[in-house]
């Protein structure tokens, strides 16, 4: 199997073998959106006697982690042709995505996997979990916080990137496993403003809406994207919210306040929302919101794991000795000290005994924040030689907010 450079001559051969593989069938905008998104990231492509037979991209874009920023491989439109499926070829491709991160410069890879069971052999782990919700509007929605009562406005979607780009941006350290984004991004990706990303398959919700709580000429200290539908035969009018910032719990008080009044309306659809969103606490009547599903988001693979170890803040001070496993990148594993403080962490090789044994998989999943160590040393996936030494690592990766991915 060759797998090199998917080049620009063989871009929609590639496409036809993605939307073979995923069961796709999309409008021509949605085609050419694809297209553009492959185009414009690292592509490779896997050979078999100069056919095509897998192919997988990665979009160059910069995820927040603790205290900072990295630059990172999204991997997507992973797809090998049904006649070439289990003999290795999504493993090879794998081998030139570490080749790839490597000659870039991006330390971490992440992706949204299609079935859970693919990618934990390649070192990815869950590092970010988010909650799907239902609130009941039917009836009014009581708070124990008071509402901000600065005015709310909808805005003009062509404005949204140059208002809430700042907004958005300043979030970022605040909670891990966000991406950066650009003016298109927040066009194509976030509003879908011609409709291409979801190619009009929306379940009957329209355009997307922009509402900001704030005086005009300031930074919004909240916003909300959402889309309504209204009552059919045999449903009632939704929202759907899509994200929700706010500076405060009495902004997100008069967000939430908004999107549950809104006329012709009696559900609020919340497909990802963070794990210790205020909104839980928030609600006089803890039964007036369900959390319909816990589910894994982002997949994260530390790719070089002494830059991304030393690009992060720590919360504590730890000095232990890690034992890592990392059967697909080699050149990670071994016996480390890690030393944390207030200036950042170093890790260095060492023959020490180890305080803890874990797999580079592990590492991923708590990198962000996101599940505590201990979790993997009580379901027997991490082992701990030196009593209590997990709880010490749990305390220094800790964040203020858990980590949280809202786009897909
Ligand atoms: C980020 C994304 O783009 S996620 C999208 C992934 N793509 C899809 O789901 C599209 C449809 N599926 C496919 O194209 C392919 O089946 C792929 C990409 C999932 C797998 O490609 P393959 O070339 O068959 O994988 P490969 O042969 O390298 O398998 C390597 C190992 O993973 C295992 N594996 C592969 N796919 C799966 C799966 N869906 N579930 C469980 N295990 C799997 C194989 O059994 C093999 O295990 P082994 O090493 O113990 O023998």
């Amino acid at each position: 199997m060759d797998v090199r450079e998917l080049p620009e001559s063989d871009l929609d051969q590639a496409l036809d073998l993605i939307h073979l593989a995923f069961h796709f069938t999309l409008p021509d905008k949605t085609r050419a959106y694809h297209r553009e998104m492959l185009r414009a990231s690292s592509r490779f492509a896997a050979y078999d006697d100069g056919q095509l037979s897998g192919v997988a991209g990665a979009h160059r874009l910069t995820l927040s982690v603790p205290g900072g920023q990295l630059p990172c491989a999204a991997v997507d439109f992973v797809s090998v042709a049904p006649t070439h499926r289990r003999r290795g070829v999504l493993t090879s491709m794998m081998d030139e995505l570490w080749r790839r991160c490597a000659a870039e410069g991006r330390p971490v890879a992440c992706l949204w996997p299609s079935e859970s069971a693919i990618y934990g052999r390649y070192g990815f782990g869950a590092a970010t979990e988010s909650y799907r919700m239902e609130l009941d509007s039917s009836r009014p929605l009581a708070l124990r916080v008071t509402p901000d009562t600065r005015p709310l406005r909808l805005l003009d979607p062509a404005d949204v990137p140059a208002v809430l780009g700042p907004r958005y941006d300043a979030t970022l350290p605040q909670r891990a496993g966000r991406f950066t984004r650009d003016a298109t991004w927040w066009r194509r990706q976030v509003l879908d403003l011609d409709g291409a990303r979801s190619g009009d398959d929306r379940d009957g919700f329209g355009a997307a809406r922009v509402v900001a709580l704030g005086e005009r000429g300031e930074v919004p200290a909240g916003y909300a994207v959402y889309r309504t539908r209204g009552p059919g035969e045999n449903r009632p009018g939704a929202v759907r919210v899509e994200e929700l910032e706010a500076d405060t719990a009495p902004v997100a008080a008069a967000l939430w306040s908004y999107l549950a009044s809104i006329d012709l309306t009696s559900t609020v659809h919340i497909p990802a929302r963070p794990a210790d969103d205020p909104l839980l606490h928030l609600v006089t009547d803890r039964d007036q919101v369900r959390v319909t599903a816990q589910e894994p988001s982002l997949w994260l693979r530390l790719v070089d794991v002494r830059t991304a170890l030393t690009a992060r803040s720590w919360a504590a001070p730890v000095d232990l000795v890690l034992d890592l496993r990392d059967t697909a990148l080699p050149v990670n594993a071994g016996r480390f000290r890690l030393t944390t403080g207030p200036d950042g962490a170093t890790w260095l090789p060492t023959d020490d005994s180890p305080d803890l044994s874990l797999d580079v998989r592990e590492l991923a999943s708590c990198y962000l924040g996101g599940t505590p160590l201990r979790r993997f040393v009580q379901a027997g996936l991490v082992t701990e030689h030196t009593p209590g030494a997990a709880r010490r690592l749990d305390a220094a990766l800790e964040t203020e907010w858990l980590p949280f991915t809202g786009e897909d």
